[in-house]
């Protein structure tokens, strides 16, 4: 599960696009080539965040959402998704938070998100953002689309199911959602994807780290 493990904390990006850089990401942006991190420097990265400069679960979590909603709206123009609408599948915790803000600035942007949120944690702050999504009519499924259903009606997934908590095997709740993705031929934008401003598809190197789960 290597792309999970080293999928980065949106905190990370929220703080490129927001012109900040801290210490511990200074060493990430030396050159212009971009590389995964692995999951500890992702935590540490965290930590600094809010040990350090203070900022609140929320606030880095709007400011990742929003960060994916915006490159997913510079990689994907409305034009290039048409009709269709954009499948958002969130994990119980704070990365499937992020995939909520994500869908939710999605929609304000003018695409026509769907959630999938299978397993709900039951917290104030997620209770809110699905609350927000619910005013905003974003839909929610009840049941994970087939994959004949998602070929046809999204034009892409947002994989917003775990971030650096991850612990493999994945469990029977997801396992449906991480075999639809790997089987999809419709593009799979993950986080990390963001930080250089373009989203991975179904680029072989996608497909190599999912089957690794
Ligand atoms: N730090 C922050 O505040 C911010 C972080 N941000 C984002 O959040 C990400 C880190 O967030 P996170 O720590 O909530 O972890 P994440 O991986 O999303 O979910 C953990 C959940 O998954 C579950 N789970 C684990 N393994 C599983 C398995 N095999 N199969 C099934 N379930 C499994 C696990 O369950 P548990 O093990 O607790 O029972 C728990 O419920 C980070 O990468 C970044 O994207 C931004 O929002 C900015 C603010």
């Amino acid at each position: 599960m290597k792309i999970l493990q080293s999928i980065h904390s949106i905190s990370y990006f929220s703080k490129l696009f927001q012109g900040t850089l801290l210490k511990n990401t200074k060493r990430y942006l030396s050159t212009r080539t971009m590389r995964y991190i692995e999951q500890e420097e992702a935590i540490s990265i965290d930590q600094e965040l809010f040990n350090d400069y203070r900022f609140s679960v929320d606030q880095l979590m709007e400011l990742a959402g929003l960060s994916c909603a915006t490159a997913i709206a510079k990689t994907y123009s409305m034009e290039k998704v048409g009709n269709k609408s954009i499948l958002v599948i969130c994990g119980p915790g704070n990365n499937g938070g992020d995939g909520l803000v994500c869908a939710r600035h999605l929609k304000v942007f003018g695409y026509k998100p769907v959630i999938y949120y299978p397993v709900r944690t039951e917290k104030q702050l997620y209770n809110n953002l699905t609350t927000q999504c619910t005013n905003m009519a974003v839909p929610f499924l009840q049941m994970l689309p087939e994959l004949s259903t998602v070929e046809c009606t999204f034009a892409l997934i947002v994989d917003a199911v775990f971030g650096f908590s991850f612990k493999p095997p994945v469990r029977e709740a997801f396992v449906a959602s991480i075999d639809l993705m790997k089987k999809a031929t419709v593009p799979v934008v993950r986080y990390v994807a963001a930080m250089r401003f373009q989203c991975i598809d179904q680029s072989s190197h996608m497909r190599k780290n999912v089957e690794e789960t």
